[in-house]
């Protein structure tokens, strides 16, 4: 969809600036991790290497002819190829760099690293934390408070989980931050688009798997037990993404964690268990779910089955930065404007790690100026709940 816009599209080649560092750093940080999480054939290392050499002083390749997405990618990158990575889009040059990380491990195959996800080893390390035991045993104690007072306890959690993202710990992110805050709290309007009984339809594009999913889980547990919601449709990716983002294994992995669990998670685990069973909880992994676009772009199919959904809530900082446009919008830019396009009702759940932000008003932007100056807008420790009907 051509759009008439003269914000800038964020690249990555501003010395100092958050995606240069994003490039520069996290990338190459990350295939060390993966290298030496797994024990990788020689051919593995040989095609890590290249790519780490050529996303950190080269120049963008073309995708290998014999991958099953080859045409979509080569639709994409046809722009790009030949060009540095800190000189093209960042949302493209990340959503490369993973889907080309894939490749040189062998996730798409065929061959034995065929469907191993290089990140599954920091995703269940999640899981079996302290701080998620913690969260799950604090059920037993909410299940005792007024319904509403649940109801908004489990969003904030949602919301805050946003902030176990392992990509962002990568790059030294807070994950626990003690000036936390809502920069835009929308939640009376997203309730109001979910009225107790009233039959509707939540589709919830997730972010992060772990630390960040529970609490989606969980909350959708207590939408679907209240009635808020009849049906959830959980969307997922369809392959591994941003280092955590979640995909159905991860899903399966935190369902079995929850039923394991003792008390209310365990009762939540057993009633998603359920849900799944009868279709109230639905999984979809659609691919441009991993597309280096918009949702302005997205494809008909998808269109038509956000329309069908009473609203959508998007997850974390990438979804929001696809639902927006990743380009430096005065932030004042109204929300409602910039999802104008989305086929139905939307929300953003998101702790800011980006440069992009709408929706605020001009004395919070300039108060956030003044009191944290530009790192307010990338540093994990403020977030929003944002809704347009
Ligand atoms: O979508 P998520 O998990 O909330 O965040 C993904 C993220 O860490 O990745 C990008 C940098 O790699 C940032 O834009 C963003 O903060």
């Amino acid at each position: 969809m051509a759009e008439e816009v003269d914000a800038p599209v964020i690249l990555s080649n501003e010395p100092g600036s958050f995606a240069r560092s994003v490039l520069a750093e996290r990338h190459p940080a990350l295939i060390k991790k993966v290298r030496d999480a797994f024990p990788y054939d020689p051919r593995r290392h040989r095609a890590l290497d290249a790519l780490l050499a050529q996303a950190t002083d080269g120049v963008i390749e073309p995708p290998d002819p014999d991958t099953h997405d080859h045409d979509s990618w080569d639709a994409w990158s046809r722009a790009y190829v030949g060009l540095s990575w800190y000189d093209v889009p960042f949302l493209w040059a990340e959503s490369y760099f993973y889907r080309q990380l894939l490749a040189a491990v062998g996730y798409f195959g065929p061959g034995p690293w065929q469907g191993i996800d290089p990140f599954r080893p920091f995703k269940q390390a999640e899981l079996h934390t302290e701080e998620a035991a913690e969260e799950l045993a604090a059920l037993d104690g909410l299940a005792r408070r007024p319904v509403d007072e649940q109801r908004q306890a489990l969003l904030l959690g949602s919301l805050w989980g946003n902030r176990a993202d392992l990509g962002f710990a990568a790059g030294g992110g807070a994950t626990g931050a003690a000036d936390s805050r809502l920069v835009a709290d929308d939640s009376a309007l997203l309730w109001s688009l979910l009225p107790e009984g009233g039959a509707a339809t939540l589709c919830l594009v997730a972010d992060n798997a772990g630390r960040e999913l529970l609490p989606d889980l969980i909350l959708v547990d207590h939408l679907l037990l209240h009635r808020r919601a009849e049906r959830v449709v959980l969307h997922v990716k369809p392959y591994p993404y941003y280092v955590s983002d979640a995909m159905t294994a991860d899903v399966i992995d935190c369902l079995r964690h929850l039923r394991g669990a003792r008390g209310s998670a365990a009762e939540v685990g057993e009633r998603l268990w359920s849900a799944m069973g009868t279709g109230r909880l639905t999984v979809r992994s659609h691919p441009f779910s991993c597309a280096p676009l918009p949702y302005a772009d997205m494809p008909d199919d998808l269109r038509r089955e956000l329309a069908d959904a009473d609203v959508t809530v998007m997850k974390g900082d990438l979804n929001y930065r696809r639902l927006v446009g990743d380009r430096l919008w005065p932030a004042t830019t109204p929300y409602e404007e910039r999802t104008a396009y989305f086929p139905g009702p939307v929300a953003s759940l998101r702790t800011l790690k980006s440069d992009v932000i709408v929706g605020l008003d001009a004395p919070t932007e300039a108060r956030l100026d003044a009191e944290r100056g530009r790192g307010w807008r990338t540093s994990g420790s403020l977030a929003l709940i944002q809704a347009s009907v």
